[in-house]
């Protein structure tokens, strides 16, 4: 590695979302893992979103999923209010719909969501990688015990089996970002010991085709965390915008997830990687449901500026923050509109 060499930041603009194959992504030649992180790289300095294929998560882990969670945003309002994310102190359990507003010119958000945090998985095949197998949750104002609906058969099993897969391959990611970064590929190794990852059943009912676009699926944002690797059903709906305001589809692609990458990252390489607006807009006439897992490091981590993204030219942006409390505040903002009046 070269100590002088920096990153640049682009403004240039996209029209399309790459598809890169994650199949090499831990081969034991360095030259296809190199090759990998350069494909990463590019997308991460230029467009923020990714698709990936060959992701290494079963098919039949995904459906079993996503059966359980039509399960469970199938069950009454009322019953699924017993689990309501206004009396959790950390963010887990349900929100109904309207329960968010995600951009702050919008109306609310027309998506109800479940939420949870790391969690043993007692009937997991242990299949996950060595780094995945020492990750454990402490406690701090992000973590403590998930809220699970009672008397749902066939729900915690394979939420909780998806949510180890997807962890495992976020984990997985960390080396390529470090490489695409210029850095040694273990840089993120001690910063993401016990990960905050937080995963989200979504489902978006179908709206009404209208003009006004106040009351969308989910409005205008960015991601909080590093990255955010998302499942999304056939039934389309996701839209990123490019640098000139225009929405660029996020169609759905068979076998593939997206990943686009948060604001911790932005900040942390000053920049160079672009946490890209996007937004849900279900005008299909069917229900959607999605899967977003957004992967953040250990709590107590420093957003220090990459060094590689940092130069005289190109000065640090941002003032240094815990990665834990950056993501706690922004939660706190975005649940606090809608908190019940005691
Ligand atoms: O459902 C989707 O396609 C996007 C969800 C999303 O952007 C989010 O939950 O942050
Ligand atoms: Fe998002």
């Amino acid at each position: 590695m070269d100590a002088s060499f920096t990153l640049q930041r682009t403004d240039s603009t996209f029209e399309e979302i790459p598809v890169i194959d994650f199949q090499h992504a831990e081969s034991k030649d360095p030259a296809l893992r190199r090759q990998l992180a350069d494909e990463i790289r590019d997308a991460c300095i230029n467009v923020g979103f990714f698709y990936l294929r060959n992701h290494g998560i079963s098919e039949s882990i995904i459906e079993e999923t996503v059966e359980a969670a039509k399960r469970f945003f199938a069950l009454p309002e009322d019953d699924k209010m017993q689990i309501d994310v206004h009396n959790s102190p950390n963010f887990k359990g349900y929100t109904a719909i309207l329960g968010e507003n995600t951009d702050p010119t919008g109306n609310g958000d027309l998506h109800e969501a479940f939420d949870i945090g790391w969690e043993e998985n007692p009937g997991s095949d242990n299949s996950r990688s060595e780094g995945a197998k020492q990750t454990k949750a402490t406690t701090n104002a992000m973590e403590g015990e998930n809220i699970w609906p009672k008397d749902l058969p066939e729900f915690k099993e394979p939420v909780l089996t998806y949510y180890h897969a997807a962890v495992r391959l976020g984990l997985s990611l960390f080396p390529l970002f470090a490489l695409a970064l210029d850095l040694p590929e273990n840089f993120f190794n001690d910063k993401t010991t016990k990960p905050a990852a937080i995963m989200r059943l979504l489902h978006y009912p179908p709206q009404p085709p209208r003009e006004d676009d106040s009351q969308i699926g989910i409005g205008a944002h960015t991601d909080y965390e590093c990255f955010t690797i998302l499942w999304q059903d056939s039934v389309g709906g996701l839209e990123v915008q490019n640098t000139d305001g225009k929405w660029v589809k996020g169609v759905p692609i068979p076998g593939t997830l997206v990943v686009n990458l948060g604001d911790q990252f932005a900040r942390w390489t000053n920049d160079v990687f672009k946490s890209t607006v996007h937004r849900a807009i279900n005008k299909s006439g069917q229900e959607r449901y999605s899967i977003p897992l957004f992967f953040g490091t250990d709590y107590d981590v420093r957003l220090e500026p990459i060094p590689t993204c940092v130069s005289d030219d190109m000065p640090a942006k941002y003032e240094i923050v815990t990665a834990g409390e950056y993501v706690k505040s922004r939660l706190e903002a975005t649940y606090a509109h809608s908190k019940p009046v005691l």
